[in-house]
């Protein structure tokens, strides 16, 4: 997983307070009834002094233990309030963080996909953010509350004898910097749990996707012990945190005990000069024991934050991989609308800065309507020209236009919605079918549906199957044969009405009858539209009005079936050898 945390990265501290500032006043609220909490149960001993008082001296205790229920229950109440507000904040900014992420995934660009595994981006959203939700409440609340309170307990404390503060917080200092040398610790092993966690959702996308073979192969043992690792490796590495997170703790109350010792012996020697009184040093005494829950709580929130800081990295740096602009809902073209025509002109062009060019100044034009063929050896860059069409890539140099215009220039969501894309190997999404149909057009009615069923030989699945179109057809559409998968990917792109089609052929997977069917239907369509095909069959290409032959890169000849057979060494040799079914 290459998605790396950069030098220039801003805090954790900021991004966080970035999912929390639409709930800053939710999470104000929380921490006040917390804080009210609190001071209910402070002043409950209050009162029970008062109701012994009143016992003692025979005097009538109603009042006071009115007042006594009237704090318990308000106590009780206060508390599960503020308990109930601060989660629900807490889950707020989780959601946040999931919408904006989510939100932000579905924009990547390819390239930054080409560069992740599906499985670490998954946990970021699931698990990483879930984090949010202690950092969020335990950490900023904790923080918040806890420090108040040690500030007043301190601005007490200085009252009654500045010169034992002088002592108490030497000894919170020294405490403090030990705290320095643990908490990066705490960081360090909390960032490699989160990573953990993203290998392992890694792995598991990669067995689950490909669970057949998996088996097929006989590598559930190996595949088992690399999940194994990853989910020991984040064990590991979530036991190195709770030791320096348990040591951070102790350290604090350790602290607060040399505080109290060393409070007691320097307290004594000024009650010994007279500097004090006896009752000065006692309530000075029960201050420091006071002081321990509020810096238990600052201590605990730092900690959390520091497991919690390194999920909002791995949030962050998912957030900073390049992505499309956002762009408003695509606008499909009306049905008769323009063919569009297409220009590559020298077009160069790689994967990486670090790998070969895949295409070495590519030219060829593609007029307005009918259909065009796209052969050539294996690798030779055929689908790269989809791929560039759709601009999930930028060429390293040249030009591409679509209608005389640079795609470049072409606002995204509207070059997409002109093309109808099918891809090699045809995905079909986890859903019903009539969901697959529909992803490209949400709008498309029950006619159009029923027709392009019909023109992509779909209806006989659709009668035989339970629902119908709304039959699930399983995660990446494994109940359903590859060639009705590639029916309905035809099938998805058809109802878009594209002005320009792209169908990458699959290999294998059509039945005599059924490509001979579509084959009819893709020759229909380039009458309206224009049609580009990377091209696996001679039927196919002998049904093409124009045929381009790539090879490694570079466009070598374009022209009819007829006259590339007598005039391009290598197409006749494809014609000869590669190309699937004869039946042209
Ligand atoms: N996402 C990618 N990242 C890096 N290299 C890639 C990527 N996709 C394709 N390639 C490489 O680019 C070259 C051209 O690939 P392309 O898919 O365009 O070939 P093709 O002519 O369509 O081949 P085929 O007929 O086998 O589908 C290949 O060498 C391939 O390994």
């Amino acid at each position: 997983m290459s998605i790396a945390a950069q030098k220039s990265d801003p805090p954790a501290w900021r991004a966080l307070l970035g999912y929390v500032r639409p709930h800053r006043w939710a999470l104000l609220g929380g921490a006040s009834l917390s804080l009210l909490t609190g001071a209910t149960g402070l002043m409950l001993p209050l009162v029970a002094r008062d109701l012994i008082d009143d016992l003692s001296d025979d005097r009538a205790i109603t009042g006071a233990l009115v007042l006594m229920s009237a704090l318990v229950m308000a106590n009780a109440a206060l508390g599960a309030l503020g308990s109930y507000v601060l989660r629900r904040t807490a889950e707020s900014v989780v959601l946040g963080a999931r919408r904006s992420l989510s939100s932000y995934l579905l924009r990547l660009r390819i390239t930054a996909v080409d560069r992740s595994e599906p499985g670490d981006l998954m946990a970021r959203i699931t698990s990483d953010t879930t984090l949010l939700r202690e950092v969020t409440t335990d950490s900023l609340v904790g923080l918040g509350t806890g420090g108040l309170t040690l500030i007043a307990t301190l601005a007490l404390m200085g009252f009654v004898d500045p010169v034992l503060l002088g002592v108490t917080l030497a000894v919170i200092v020294g405490a403090g910097a030990v705290l320095t040398l643990i908490v990066p610790h705490i960081s360090r092993a909390g960032r490699r749990a989160q990573d953990a966690v993203g290998v392992m959702g890694a792995s598991l996308e990669r067995v689950l996707g490909a669970l057949r073979t998996v088996k097929a192969s006989g590598a559930e043992p190996r595949e088992e012990r690399a999940l194994h690792e990853a989910a020991e490796e984040s064990w590991r590495q979530s036991v190195r945190a709770a030791k320096w997170s348990a040591a951070a703790g102790n350290t604090a109350g350790l602290a607060m005990q040399v505080a109290f010792i060393t409070v007691l012996a320097v307290g004594g020697a000024r009650v010994a000069t007279g500097a004090i009184d006896v009752g000065t040093l006692v309530a000075f005494l029960l201050f420091v024991f006071y002081l321990m829950m509020p810096i238990q709580s600052v201590v605990g929130a730092i900690t959390r934050y520091r497991t919690g800081s390194a999920a909002l990295d791995r949030i962050q740096e998912a957030m900073r991989l390049p992505a499309e602009p956002v762009a408003g809902p695509a606008v499909l073209p009306a049905p008769g609308a323009a063919p569009a025509a297409l220009a590559f002109e020298d077009v160069r062009f790689r994967y990486a800065d670090d790998l070969p060019y895949v295409h070495h100044g590519v030219t060829f034009t593609v007029p307005a309507r009918g259909m065009t063929a796209f052969v050539g050896p294996s690798g030779a860059g055929k689908t790269t020209v989809f791929s560039l069409i759709e601009r999930f890539y930028e060429p390293d140099s040249g030009t591409i236009t679509l209608d005389g215009r640079e795609l470049a220039d072409w606002e995204l969501s509207r070059l997409r919605s002109s093309i109808g894309y099918v891809e090699q190997d045809a995905p079909v999404l986890s859903g019903s079918l009539r969901d697959n149909l529909l992803l490209g057009n949400r709008e498309a009615d029950d006619d159009e549906v029923a027709r392009v069923v019909k023109t992509t030989r779909l209806d006989g699945l659709v009668a035989k199957l339970p629902e119908g179109l709304d039959t699930l057809v399983g995660h990446r559409g494994t109940k359903l044969s590859g060639g009705e998968r590639q029916r309905v990917a035809i099938a998805r792109a058809l109802l878009r009405s594209p002005r320009l089609l792209l169908l990458d052929e699959a290999t294998s997977q059509l039945d005599a009858v059924n490509e001979a069917a579509l084959r009819d239907t893709v020759a229909d369509v380039a009458r309206t539209t224009t049609v580009l095909v990377v091209a696996h069959r001679l039927s196919t290409v002998t049904t093409a009005d124009r045929i381009v032959v790539m090879d490694a890169g570079r466009v070598r000849a374009v022209g009819t079936h007829r006259e590339l057979v007598t005039a391009d060494p290598l197409y006749a040799e494809l014609a000869a050898t590669q190309f699937l079914a004869a039946g042209g």
